[in-house]
Protein backbone atom coordinates (compact mmCIF):
# COMPACT_ATOMS: atom_id res chain seq x y z
CA UNK A 1 0.00 0.00 0.00
CA UNK A 2 1.57 3.47 -0.91
CA UNK A 3 0.19 6.33 1.08
CA UNK A 4 1.46 10.04 -0.45
CA UNK A 5 0.59 12.74 1.93
CA UNK A 6 1.20 16.94 0.82
CA UNK A 7 4.13 15.12 -1.61
CA UNK A 8 6.30 17.90 -3.01
CA UNK A 9 9.25 18.12 -5.30
CA UNK A 10 10.97 21.08 -6.56
CA UNK A 11 13.52 20.73 -8.61
CA UNK A 12 15.07 24.98 -8.77
CA UNK A 13 12.52 27.01 -9.89
CA UNK A 14 10.71 24.02 -11.54
CA UNK A 15 7.77 22.59 -8.94
CA UNK A 16 7.27 19.25 -10.21
CA UNK A 17 5.18 17.78 -7.71
CA UNK A 18 2.60 20.12 -5.71
CA UNK A 19 1.35 19.22 -2.22
CA UNK A 20 -0.18 15.88 -4.02
CA UNK A 21 -1.91 13.63 -2.02
CA UNK A 22 -3.20 9.82 -3.20
CA UNK A 23 -3.33 6.25 -1.88
CA UNK A 24 -2.94 3.29 -3.91
CA UNK A 25 -4.52 0.15 -2.06
CA UNK A 26 -3.61 -3.32 -2.48
CA UNK A 27 -5.85 -5.89 -4.46
CA UNK A 28 -6.24 -3.98 -6.88
CA UNK A 29 -4.69 -1.80 -10.29
CA UNK A 30 -4.11 1.75 -9.91
CA UNK A 31 -3.31 3.79 -12.85
CA UNK A 32 -1.18 6.43 -12.56
CA UNK A 33 -2.14 8.79 -15.60
CA UNK A 34 -0.84 12.40 -16.71
CA UNK A 35 0.33 14.01 -19.69
CA UNK A 36 4.02 14.56 -20.30
CA UNK A 37 5.86 15.82 -17.65
CA UNK A 38 3.19 16.00 -15.36
CA UNK A 39 5.64 14.47 -12.55
CA UNK A 40 4.54 10.70 -12.59
CA UNK A 41 8.34 9.45 -12.59
CA UNK A 42 9.16 12.55 -10.08
CA UNK A 43 6.24 11.43 -7.56
CA UNK A 44 7.23 7.41 -8.35
CA UNK A 45 10.73 8.24 -7.75
CA UNK A 46 9.88 9.27 -4.22
CA UNK A 47 7.99 6.37 -3.74
CA UNK A 48 11.33 4.30 -4.06
CA UNK A 49 12.93 6.85 -2.00
CA UNK A 50 15.32 7.70 -5.45
CA UNK A 51 14.28 11.59 -4.73
CA UNK A 52 13.96 13.24 -1.93
CA UNK A 53 10.29 14.87 -1.34
CA UNK A 54 10.99 18.91 -1.26
CA UNK A 55 7.88 18.54 1.44
CA UNK A 56 5.25 15.93 2.47
CA UNK A 57 6.40 12.40 2.66
CA UNK A 58 4.98 9.00 1.40
CA UNK A 59 5.41 6.12 3.11
CA UNK A 60 5.00 2.73 1.79
CA UNK A 61 3.42 -0.02 4.30
CA UNK A 62 3.15 2.48 7.17
CA UNK A 63 6.86 3.31 6.65
CA UNK A 64 8.93 5.49 4.50
CA UNK A 65 10.58 3.36 1.46
CA UNK A 66 13.91 3.64 2.85
CA UNK A 67 12.76 2.64 6.86
CA UNK A 68 12.36 -0.74 5.69
CA UNK A 69 14.70 -3.57 6.20
CA UNK A 70 14.09 -5.89 3.63
CA UNK A 71 13.03 -3.45 0.43
CA UNK A 72 12.90 -5.71 -2.27
CA UNK A 73 9.99 -7.45 -0.44
CA UNK A 74 7.93 -4.09 0.07
CA UNK A 75 8.15 -2.66 -3.23
CA UNK A 76 9.35 -4.28 -6.62
CA UNK A 77 9.65 -1.36 -9.34
CA UNK A 78 10.47 -1.68 -12.61
CA UNK A 79 11.73 2.41 -13.88
CA UNK A 80 13.95 2.06 -16.25
CA UNK A 81 13.20 -1.60 -18.33
CA UNK A 82 16.86 -0.83 -19.93
CA UNK A 83 18.47 -0.38 -16.55
CA UNK A 84 19.92 -4.09 -16.48
CA UNK A 85 23.74 -5.55 -16.49
CA UNK A 86 24.20 -6.25 -20.50
CA UNK A 87 27.21 -8.19 -19.73
CA UNK A 88 25.36 -10.89 -17.53
CA UNK A 89 23.30 -13.38 -18.00
CA UNK A 90 19.35 -13.06 -16.66
CA UNK A 91 19.92 -16.12 -14.27
CA UNK A 92 23.85 -14.34 -13.27
CA UNK A 93 21.65 -10.61 -12.85
CA UNK A 94 18.86 -12.22 -10.68
CA UNK A 95 21.17 -14.30 -8.60
CA UNK A 96 23.43 -11.43 -8.09
CA UNK A 97 20.20 -9.24 -6.66
CA UNK A 98 19.14 -12.36 -4.40
CA UNK A 99 22.36 -12.70 -3.08
CA UNK A 100 22.65 -9.20 -2.19
CA UNK A 101 18.79 -9.30 -0.32
CA UNK A 102 19.04 -12.56 1.78
CA UNK A 103 16.75 -14.41 -0.96
CA UNK A 104 17.23 -17.68 -1.53
CA UNK A 105 18.30 -19.40 -5.47
CA UNK A 106 14.87 -21.01 -5.64
CA UNK A 107 13.53 -17.96 -5.75
CA UNK A 108 15.38 -16.99 -9.03
CA UNK A 109 14.03 -20.08 -10.50
CA UNK A 110 10.27 -18.96 -9.55
CA UNK A 111 10.62 -15.53 -10.99
CA UNK A 112 11.95 -16.45 -14.18
CA UNK A 113 9.56 -18.91 -14.47
CA UNK A 114 6.89 -16.74 -13.62
CA UNK A 115 7.73 -14.64 -16.62
CA UNK A 116 8.87 -17.09 -19.58
CA UNK A 117 12.26 -16.32 -19.89
CA UNK A 118 13.33 -20.12 -18.76
CA UNK A 119 14.77 -20.84 -22.21
CA UNK A 120 17.19 -17.51 -22.78
CA UNK A 121 17.78 -17.40 -18.83
CA UNK A 122 21.51 -18.54 -19.06
CA UNK A 123 21.89 -15.72 -22.54
CA UNK A 124 23.70 -12.34 -22.44
CA UNK A 125 20.96 -9.91 -21.20
CA UNK A 126 22.41 -7.65 -23.57
CA UNK A 127 21.47 -9.69 -26.07
CA UNK A 128 17.58 -9.26 -25.57
CA UNK A 129 14.66 -8.36 -27.34
CA UNK A 130 12.94 -4.62 -25.82
CA UNK A 131 9.96 -7.70 -24.71
CA UNK A 132 12.41 -9.86 -23.21
CA UNK A 133 14.71 -6.90 -21.52
CA UNK A 134 11.21 -5.71 -20.22
CA UNK A 135 10.23 -8.94 -18.97
CA UNK A 136 14.13 -9.26 -17.15
CA UNK A 137 12.98 -6.03 -15.50
CA UNK A 138 9.67 -7.84 -14.39
CA UNK A 139 11.46 -10.62 -12.24
CA UNK A 140 13.59 -8.44 -11.05
CA UNK A 141 11.14 -6.24 -9.62
CA UNK A 142 9.22 -9.65 -8.38
CA UNK A 143 12.20 -11.09 -7.45
CA UNK A 144 11.53 -10.22 -3.17
CA UNK A 145 7.86 -11.34 -3.40
CA UNK A 146 7.03 -7.48 -2.40
CA UNK A 147 3.34 -6.32 -1.57
CA UNK A 148 3.56 -3.76 -3.48
CA UNK A 149 4.61 -3.69 -7.26
CA UNK A 150 5.32 -0.17 -9.34
CA UNK A 151 5.79 -0.20 -13.02
CA UNK A 152 6.17 2.83 -15.17
CA UNK A 153 5.07 2.58 -18.55
CA UNK A 154 5.59 -0.66 -18.39
CA UNK A 155 3.86 -1.72 -22.31
CA UNK A 156 5.75 0.99 -23.75
CA UNK A 157 7.40 -0.57 -27.28
CA UNK A 158 6.05 -4.04 -26.85
CA UNK A 159 4.10 -5.83 -29.36
CA UNK A 160 0.33 -6.83 -28.59
CA UNK A 161 1.20 -10.18 -27.20
CA UNK A 162 2.82 -8.94 -24.42
CA UNK A 163 0.96 -5.91 -23.89
CA UNK A 164 -1.56 -8.76 -23.35
CA UNK A 165 1.02 -10.48 -20.90
CA UNK A 166 1.65 -7.72 -18.94
CA UNK A 167 -2.08 -6.64 -18.59
CA UNK A 168 -3.04 -10.42 -17.05
CA UNK A 169 0.35 -10.24 -15.02
CA UNK A 170 -1.00 -6.61 -13.41
CA UNK A 171 -4.36 -8.66 -13.08
CA UNK A 172 -3.13 -11.32 -11.47
CA UNK A 173 -1.06 -9.50 -9.04
CA UNK A 174 -3.34 -7.38 -7.49
CA UNK A 175 -5.76 -10.46 -7.28
CA UNK A 176 -3.07 -12.08 -5.10
CA UNK A 177 -3.34 -9.22 -3.08
CA UNK A 178 -1.12 -6.94 -3.87
CA UNK A 179 -1.01 -3.01 -4.61
CA UNK A 180 -0.29 -2.52 -8.01
CA UNK A 181 0.74 0.91 -9.31
CA UNK A 182 1.06 1.76 -12.81
CA UNK A 183 1.53 4.04 -15.15
CA UNK A 184 0.77 4.89 -18.65
CA UNK A 185 -0.26 7.23 -21.55
CA UNK A 186 -2.24 4.36 -23.41
CA UNK A 187 -5.23 5.50 -22.06
CA UNK A 188 -7.29 2.57 -23.78
CA UNK A 189 -4.87 0.31 -22.08
CA UNK A 190 -5.49 1.49 -18.70
CA UNK A 191 -9.05 1.07 -19.52
CA UNK A 192 -8.63 -2.50 -19.80
CA UNK A 193 -6.09 -2.99 -16.77
CA UNK A 194 -6.82 -0.54 -14.08
CA UNK A 195 -9.83 -0.55 -11.53
CA UNK A 196 -9.23 2.90 -9.59
CA UNK A 197 -6.99 5.98 -11.02
CA UNK A 198 -4.66 8.77 -9.71
CA UNK A 199 -4.55 10.94 -12.67
CA UNK A 200 -2.22 14.34 -11.95
CA UNK A 201 -1.92 17.53 -14.00
CA UNK A 202 1.15 19.98 -14.02
CA UNK A 203 2.17 18.05 -10.41
CA UNK A 204 -1.70 18.46 -8.85
CA UNK A 205 -3.81 15.81 -8.51
CA UNK A 206 -6.50 15.32 -10.53
CA UNK A 207 -7.90 12.83 -9.81
CA UNK A 208 -8.18 9.50 -7.29
CA UNK A 209 -10.88 7.76 -7.59
CA UNK A 210 -12.64 4.53 -9.55
CA UNK A 211 -12.06 4.27 -13.51
CA UNK A 212 -16.24 4.54 -13.65
CA UNK A 213 -16.11 7.77 -11.32
CA UNK A 214 -13.71 9.41 -13.66
CA UNK A 215 -15.20 8.67 -16.45
CA UNK A 216 -18.56 10.11 -15.54
CA UNK A 217 -17.34 13.10 -14.26
CA UNK A 218 -17.67 14.01 -18.56
CA UNK A 219 -20.82 14.31 -20.11
CA UNK A 220 -22.24 11.28 -21.77
CA UNK A 221 -21.56 11.16 -25.61
CA UNK A 222 -24.94 10.55 -26.25
CA UNK A 223 -27.68 8.21 -26.06
CA UNK A 224 -28.34 5.26 -28.85
CA UNK A 225 -31.97 4.38 -29.85
CA UNK A 226 -33.81 2.08 -32.07
CA UNK A 227 -36.62 2.32 -33.00
CA UNK A 228 -39.66 0.46 -35.14
CA UNK A 229 -41.13 3.79 -35.36
CA UNK A 230 -38.51 5.73 -37.00
CA UNK A 231 -41.01 8.67 -38.11
CA UNK A 232 -42.64 9.57 -34.38
CA UNK A 233 -38.81 9.07 -32.70
CA UNK A 234 -38.31 12.10 -35.18
CA UNK A 235 -40.73 14.29 -34.32
CA UNK A 236 -39.90 13.17 -30.25
CA UNK A 237 -36.53 14.71 -30.40
CA UNK A 238 -37.32 17.59 -32.58
CA UNK A 239 -40.04 18.32 -30.08
CA UNK A 240 -37.77 17.91 -27.11
CA UNK A 241 -34.84 19.72 -28.63
CA UNK A 242 -32.30 17.63 -29.09
CA UNK A 243 -30.79 16.21 -32.54
CA UNK A 244 -30.40 13.21 -33.85
CA UNK A 245 -27.98 10.99 -36.72
CA UNK A 246 -29.05 8.16 -38.41
CA UNK A 247 -26.21 5.24 -37.81
CA UNK A 248 -24.77 2.35 -40.33
CA UNK A 249 -26.55 -0.20 -38.65
CA UNK A 250 -29.67 2.16 -38.53
CA UNK A 251 -29.82 2.88 -35.02
CA UNK A 252 -30.15 6.50 -33.97
CA UNK A 253 -27.31 8.65 -32.33
CA UNK A 254 -29.20 11.36 -30.24
CA UNK A 255 -27.62 14.62 -28.62
CA UNK A 256 -28.49 16.68 -25.93
CA UNK A 257 -31.41 14.99 -24.69
CA UNK A 258 -30.72 12.50 -21.61
CA UNK A 259 -31.65 8.83 -22.06
CA UNK A 260 -34.56 9.43 -19.64
CA UNK A 261 -36.26 12.13 -21.21
CA UNK A 262 -36.26 10.42 -24.45
CA UNK A 263 -37.54 7.13 -22.98
CA UNK A 264 -40.63 9.42 -21.01
CA UNK A 265 -41.51 10.93 -24.36
CA UNK A 266 -41.53 7.85 -26.16
CA UNK A 267 -43.94 6.25 -23.55
CA UNK A 268 -46.02 9.36 -23.38
CA UNK A 269 -46.47 9.24 -27.33
CA UNK A 270 -47.03 5.15 -27.27
CA UNK A 271 -43.68 4.77 -29.51
CA UNK A 272 -41.68 1.63 -28.80
CA UNK A 273 -38.44 1.49 -28.24
CA UNK A 274 -35.76 -1.76 -28.74
CA UNK A 275 -32.89 0.32 -27.36
CA UNK A 276 -32.31 3.44 -25.48
CA UNK A 277 -27.94 3.58 -24.19
CA UNK A 278 -26.69 5.90 -22.82
CA UNK A 279 -22.88 6.02 -24.59
CA UNK A 280 -20.27 7.00 -21.65
CA UNK A 281 -17.44 8.96 -22.43
CA UNK A 282 -14.14 6.81 -23.44
CA UNK A 283 -11.39 7.41 -20.40
CA UNK A 284 -9.26 8.62 -23.03
CA UNK A 285 -12.01 11.23 -24.30
CA UNK A 286 -12.53 11.94 -20.34
CA UNK A 287 -8.83 12.13 -19.96
CA UNK A 288 -8.50 14.64 -22.46
CA UNK A 289 -11.52 16.93 -21.18
CA UNK A 290 -10.27 17.08 -17.99
CA UNK A 291 -6.33 17.21 -18.18
CA UNK A 292 -7.09 19.82 -21.16
CA UNK A 293 -5.66 22.83 -18.89
CA UNK A 294 -2.50 20.79 -17.37
CA UNK A 295 -1.07 19.87 -19.92
CA UNK A 296 2.70 20.52 -19.94
CA UNK A 297 4.18 20.30 -23.36
CA UNK A 298 1.03 20.96 -26.26
CA UNK A 299 2.26 20.54 -29.64
CA UNK A 300 1.63 23.26 -31.75
CA UNK A 301 -1.89 22.60 -33.32
CA UNK A 302 -3.40 22.05 -29.20
CA UNK A 303 -6.33 20.08 -29.35
CA UNK A 304 -5.88 18.58 -32.74
CA UNK A 305 -6.11 15.36 -31.37
CA UNK A 306 -8.60 15.44 -29.02
CA UNK A 307 -11.27 16.08 -31.87
CA UNK A 308 -12.87 13.78 -34.32
CA UNK A 309 -14.47 15.18 -36.95
CA UNK A 310 -17.11 12.95 -38.82
CA UNK A 311 -16.25 12.74 -42.42
CA UNK A 312 -19.07 12.06 -44.69
CA UNK A 313 -19.43 9.01 -46.65
CA UNK A 314 -16.49 7.29 -44.48
CA UNK A 315 -18.42 3.88 -42.23
CA UNK A 316 -19.52 4.36 -39.08
CA UNK A 317 -19.74 7.87 -39.41
CA UNK A 318 -22.49 9.38 -38.44
CA UNK A 319 -24.26 11.91 -40.33
CA UNK A 320 -26.18 14.58 -38.14
CA UNK A 321 -29.11 15.95 -38.87
CA UNK A 322 -30.21 18.79 -36.54
CA UNK A 323 -33.61 18.93 -35.78
CA UNK A 324 -34.97 22.58 -35.57
CA UNK A 325 -35.87 23.77 -31.79
N1 LIG B 1 16.18 16.07 -12.29
C1 LIG B 1 15.38 17.04 -12.72
N2 LIG B 1 15.80 18.32 -12.75
C2 LIG B 1 15.03 19.32 -13.17
N3 LIG B 1 13.74 19.16 -13.59
C3 LIG B 1 13.26 17.91 -13.59
C4 LIG B 1 14.03 16.78 -13.15
N4 LIG B 1 13.27 15.67 -13.26
C5 LIG B 1 12.06 16.09 -13.73
N5 LIG B 1 12.07 17.41 -13.93
C6 LIG B 1 10.92 18.22 -14.41
O1 LIG B 1 9.82 17.94 -13.58
C7 LIG B 1 8.62 17.83 -14.35
C8 LIG B 1 7.99 16.46 -14.14
O2 LIG B 1 8.81 15.48 -14.80
P1 LIG B 1 8.48 13.91 -14.76
O3 LIG B 1 9.57 13.22 -15.53
O4 LIG B 1 8.25 13.48 -13.37
O5 LIG B 1 7.12 13.86 -15.55
P2 LIG B 1 6.35 12.60 -16.19
O6 LIG B 1 4.92 12.79 -15.87
O7 LIG B 1 7.00 11.34 -15.75
O8 LIG B 1 6.60 12.83 -17.71
P3 LIG B 1 6.73 11.77 -18.94
O9 LIG B 1 5.37 11.17 -19.11
O10 LIG B 1 7.10 12.67 -20.08
O11 LIG B 1 7.80 10.80 -18.55
C9 LIG B 1 9.01 18.12 -15.79
O12 LIG B 1 8.76 19.47 -16.07
C10 LIG B 1 10.49 17.81 -15.82
O13 LIG B 1 11.15 18.58 -16.79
Amino acid sequence: MIEAVGLRKVYGKKVAVHDLSFTVRPGIVTGFLGPNGSGKSTTMRMIVGLDRPTAGQVLVDGRPFTAHRAPLSTVGALLDAKAVHTGRSAYKHLQAMAATAGIPNSRVDEVIDLVGLGEVARKRAGGFSLGMGQRLGIASALLGDPSTVMFDEPVNGLDPDGILWIRNLMKELARQGRAVFVSSHLMSEMALTAEHLVVIGKGRLIADESVAAFVDRVQPRGVTVRSPQPAELREIVAAEGGSLAVMDDGSFDVRDLSAERIGDAAARRGVALHELTTVKASLEEAFMELTANAVEYQAQSAGAAAVVVPEPGVPGSPVREEVAR
